[in-house]
């Protein structure tokens, strides 16, 4: 069969398609992605192989009013495209997983009945996925509760989140090789997700000396790629100490860092923590507090009453309270290893799986109609 993929914005949305294209390649099927000219999409999912296809799309900017007409013109025009795009590759059906771009290739595939899958991350759902999933065939969610209150959704169906072949696969012993961290180090990964996260970098870098009095912890310190100059200025490293702190803007080996450590200092994007929960790494959970629908508290709620994190909400982590989860974090052996134990299984293991099979289904639905057809 022939899948279109669509997400754009942020890796959030992106790293679960790239996923799922993985497991439909291995079943046979053909895959493509669309999404924007110059979003990160464009490269990941051509980096991931995948045949890309390009479109105009923007969100609405309320300090800019002008924007609005703007942008549903932009959609409109992405829209005729992406139907043309259709009526050229023949797609068996289209999924896609949230960001402005899924609003004309979604439309285009209800245009032209071609099957609509939508993937969810999060426990709130977006924008995008709420206006498709009122038409899709199948509405597959991360967290059950992301449907809850929502009127008039397609069916729904609770998959997981599905979390690429890189990060389930990558050893411990390829992430120290990779970062050049001895075996008997502690490893403390701190990411702020796909766009890095100031607050958290600034909180975590203030505590450079306080971390570094063990001797033999490593930081892995991904700011995020717009941060990384203004960490690195902060943290003013002396090369002893830059030996055991190691900074990265974007870090295309993701799996591998997590591979490595032994603990982890996360914002609670939902594809961040289904990478976490699948590699089962003890963590310190600090939501974003701006995300639409404060959708990350959320994110972060099931993960915390399971034991396999703390949380601290982001106004806190220039309190004692952030420094002392973080020592606690590192110094308790035993909490991390119970949180360890708490984290396994709690991303579904087949969300990719349970994903390609309802894609599947959408795809035969389409078939069985073209069969009645002819
Ligand atoms: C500010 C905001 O609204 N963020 C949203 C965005 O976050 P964001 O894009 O940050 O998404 P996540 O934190 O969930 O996932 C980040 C992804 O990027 C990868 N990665 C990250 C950094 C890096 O240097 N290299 C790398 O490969 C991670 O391994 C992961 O696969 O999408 C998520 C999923 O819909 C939402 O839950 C978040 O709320």
């Amino acid at each position: 069969m022939r899948i279109v993929l669509s997400g754009g914005g942020t890796a959030g949305h992106i790293n679960p398609a790239l996923a799922l294209a993985e497991t439909l390649e291995v079943r046979g099927h053909e895959v493509f992605f669309a999404g924007t000219p110059r979003g990160i999409e464009a490269r990941l999912a051509v980096e991931a192989g995948l045949s890309y296809e390009a479109f105009e799309a923007s969100g609405f900017d309320r300090a800019h009013p002008a924007s609005l007409p703007q942008g549903i013109a932009r959609i409109a025009r992405s829209t005729k495209r992406a139907v043309a795009w259709f009526d050229r590759i023949d797609p068996d059906a289209v999924a896609v997983f949230g960001g402005y771009v899924c609003i004309p290739v979604g439309r285009a595939a209800l245009k032209r009945r071609i099957p609509l899958v939508v993937h969810e991350q999060n426990s709130v759902m977006g924008l995008a996925n709420r206006y498709l999933g009122k038409r899709a065939d199948a509405v597959c969610l991360t967290y059950g509760e992301a449907a809850e209150g929502v009127r008039g959704l397609g069916p729904t169906v609770v998959t997981g989140n599905p979390v690429r072949a890189s990060v389930l696969s990558a050893t411990r012993e390829e992430g120290r090789e990779m970062l050049g961290i001895p075996d008997d180090a502690l490893v403390l990964l701190v990411t702020g997700g796909s766009l890095g996260a100031r607050h958290l970098n600034g909180a975590v870098a203030a505590l450079k000396d306080r971390l570094l009095s063990h001797p033999s912890l490593h930081v892995v310190h991904v700011t995020g790629p717009k941060e990384l100059d203004a960490v690195g200025e902060r943290l003013a490293l002396t090369p002893d100490q830059a030996q055991r702190w190691h900074l990265f803007g974007y870090q295309n080996e993701m799996g591998k860092c997590m591979a490595a450590a032994d603990a982890i200092v996360s914002r609670a994007g939902a594809t961040s923590l289904a990478e976490i929960s699948a590699r089962a790494i003890p963590a310190v959970l600090v939501p974003f507090p701006h995300a639409t629908a404060d959708h990350q508290t959320m994110n972060a709620r099931s993960y915390v009453d399971a034991g396999c994190a703390l949380c601290i909400a982001d106004d806190q982590v220039d309190t004692p309270q952030f420094e002392s989860a973080l020592c606690r974090l590192i110094e308790d052996e035993s909490m991390r290893a119970s949180m360890t134990a708490a984290a396994r299984g709690l991303n579904a293991a087949d969300a990719a799986s349970l994903l390609a099979d309802a894609v599947e289904r959408a795809a035969a639905s389409r078939a069985r109609t073209r069969g009645a057809e002819g």
